[in-house]
């Protein structure tokens, strides 16, 4: 294959070369492929040094594992060059993120499965624990993963009325891990989370800003970035190694639960997730979305 490669090329530079089902050998002439659009982007401001994150996997920002290590390497990437602050945001006009890639966990084989996990729970850490302010814009629903990206920033700013966040694992059938349950607890506080859980409830954004789940409700996403950009701000005078710490000391039990449990988180996720009643739930709960 490698001589037919170096051979054909000579012929034209833009050739791609295919073997049909024949195995015959195919000549396309036409333009390179287009690089994919980056699942994640960054946009960084010169002036302030704040940097806009940007989910971008359409339809629905369903969070899987490409995507997950990219938004990793971004918040690596923004805390080795120092940053100011970063703003979580969406391309989508209507979901910040549908949570958790669905696909990811139906018939899925184990070591996907497992990879899928230990990236996300990586992912969180690096969000969670991270030294500069995090605000996120809440530009559309965040149901399940896309709340809990959301509770793991400093600040919420969601447009609304209409669309709707929460962590909805209960109604799925599935059980949000420990972590998931800390993040809810540090921005609501035992009661409501353990009513919110427990029964799996989306809010509207007029609910969610009564009940303390958003900071702020805006009309566009525009407003939201604005007003993200006000929270992290205020941070300019503040001594960023003495903010950092601080949020680690505030972070605490979420940052030591995961150092302390990612193997067990892992094995728990596992052992409930491939149970054949979780993945015939799963399978139902996809087809339902499918059919709408
Ligand atoms: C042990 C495990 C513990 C932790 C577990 C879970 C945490 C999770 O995050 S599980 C995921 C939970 N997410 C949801 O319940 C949200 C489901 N989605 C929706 O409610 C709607 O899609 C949403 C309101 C976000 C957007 O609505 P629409 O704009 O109307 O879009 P569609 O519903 O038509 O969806 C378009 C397309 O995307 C597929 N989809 C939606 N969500 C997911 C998902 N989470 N994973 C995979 N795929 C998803 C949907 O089926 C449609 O597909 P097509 O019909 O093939 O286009």
């Amino acid at each position: 294959m490698a001589v037919v490669f170096r051979t054909c090329k000579s012929l034209s530079k833009n050739a791609i070369f295919t073997r049909g089902i024949s195995s015959s050998l195919r000549l396309h002439s036409q333009k390179p492929p287009t690089p994919p659009e980056p699942l994640v982007n960054v946009d960084v401001d010169d002036k302030s040094g704040v940097a806009v994150v940007t989910l971008n996997r359409p339809p629905v920002n369903s969070l899987n594992t490409p995507l997950l290590s990219e938004l990793k390497n971004i918040i690596k990437g923004l805390e080795d060059n120092k940053s100011r602050g970063m703003i979580l945001t969406s391309s989508s006009e209507t979901v910040f993120s549908a949570g958790l890639d669905l696909m990811e966990m139906y018939n899925a084989p184990k070591d996907k499965l497992s990879a899928f996990w230990t990236t996300l729970q990586s992912t969180w850490l690096a969000l969670y624990r991270s030294s500069f302010p995090t605000v996120a814009a809440i530009n559309g629903h965040a149901p399940a993963g896309g709340c809990l990206l959301s509770l793991s920033c400093e600040y919420r700013v969601m447009v609304g009325p209409k669309f709707s966040i929460g962590l909805n694992e209960t109604q799925l059938g599935i059980v949000a891990p420990p972590w998931f349950v800390i993040c809810m607890r540090d921005v609501l506080g035992h009661r409501q989370t353990e009513m919110a859980l427990t029964s799996g409830r989306m809010f509207s954004a007029p609910e969610a800003l009564k009940l303390g789940l958003i900071d702020a409700m805006v009309t566009n996403k525009a407003e939201a970035i604005t007003e993200a950009q006000k929270f992290i701000a205020q941070f300019a005078k503040i001594p960023p190694l003495a903010r950092k710490l601080t949020k680690e000391s505030v972070r605490q039990e979420g940052i030591k639960y995961m150092e302390d449990n990612m193997i067990d988180d892992l094995q728990m996720f596992m052992d409930l997730v491939t149970q054949e009643k979780i993945q015939k739930g799963i399978g139902l709960y996809l087809a339902s979305l499918k059919k709408k």
